[in-house]
């Protein structure tokens, strides 16, 4: 049954979306390992959805058809947190009450065990994003740059297998964006992640070099 899904990545097969019984999305495609799929169109289409679709959150609201596979696994059925998405949206949704490092140990998947071998985890990933030695730091205390990069290294902690990203730099300006961009795929590719990316932002989908799919309009 699965001998057509021979490649690592994210395969989204006849992915069918309907809202009150009207078609938004409809797509096959596949991305390989440290690739970007950029989701682009009109305000209302159906980017957000098929990001909530992917990560396993759609709301009751849509029906939906077809599979989506990670790594040649369905995770169709799977709970959200089955699924191991690392998801960015607008806002970096850091904890407030957690310190930088706080943020991060709690991302840390159940496996990385050991006080020791957690908080070594933890500084490695701050320093991925180039941000080490500010573990102690309250969220609140850092610039839009940091907290993005914060948000980032918690989702590179997490050890996901896909990342969906929902406008994630839009917030910030053009030349932190330009950076942040930089990061963010450079990090997938490093860690071989598949990326969706919704964006309104052409230089986002040309900085990201893969595929642009439109969706709506
Ligand atoms: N929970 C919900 N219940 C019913 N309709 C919804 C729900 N969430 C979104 N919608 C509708 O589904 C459609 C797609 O919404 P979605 O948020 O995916 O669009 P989008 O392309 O991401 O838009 P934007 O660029 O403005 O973020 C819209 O018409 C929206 O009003």
């Amino acid at each position: 049954m699965n001998s057509r899904l021979t490649e690592a990545g994210l395969f989204l097969d006849r992915v069918t979306i309907a809202l009150d019984g009207r078609e938004i999305v409809t797509l096959t495609r596949r991305v390989a390992p440290g690739a970007v799929l950029t989701v682009m169109g009109p305000s209302g289409a159906g980017k957000s959805t098929l990001l909530a679709y992917v990560g396993g959150f759609l709301d009751p609201a849509f029906t939906a058809s077809g599979r989506a596979y990670v790594d040649d696994v369905e995770i169709t059925a799977l709970k959200p947190e089955a699924r191991h998405m690392g998801i960015l949206f607008q806002d970096p949704l850091l904890f407030p009450h957690m310190s930088v490092g706080g943020n991060l140990m709690f991302a840390l998947p159940q496996e990385v065990r050991g006080r020791r071998a957690r908080r070594e985890r933890m500084c490695r990933a701050l320093e991925g994003v180039g941000l080490a030695g500010l573990e102690e730091r309250d969220p609140a205390t850092l610039s839009g740059g940091q907290k993005a990069r914060v948000a980032l290294a918690r989702v590179l902690a997490s050890a996901p297998r896909a990342l969906l990203l929902d406008e994630p730099f839009s917030k910030l300006d053009a030349a932190l964006r330009a950076q942040m961009r930089e990061l963010v795929f450079a990090k997938a590719r490093e860690s071989g992640l598949p990326v969706l990316l919704v964006t309104h932002d052409v230089a986002d989908a040309q900085a990201a070099g893969g595929d642009i799919v439109e969706i709506g309009g």
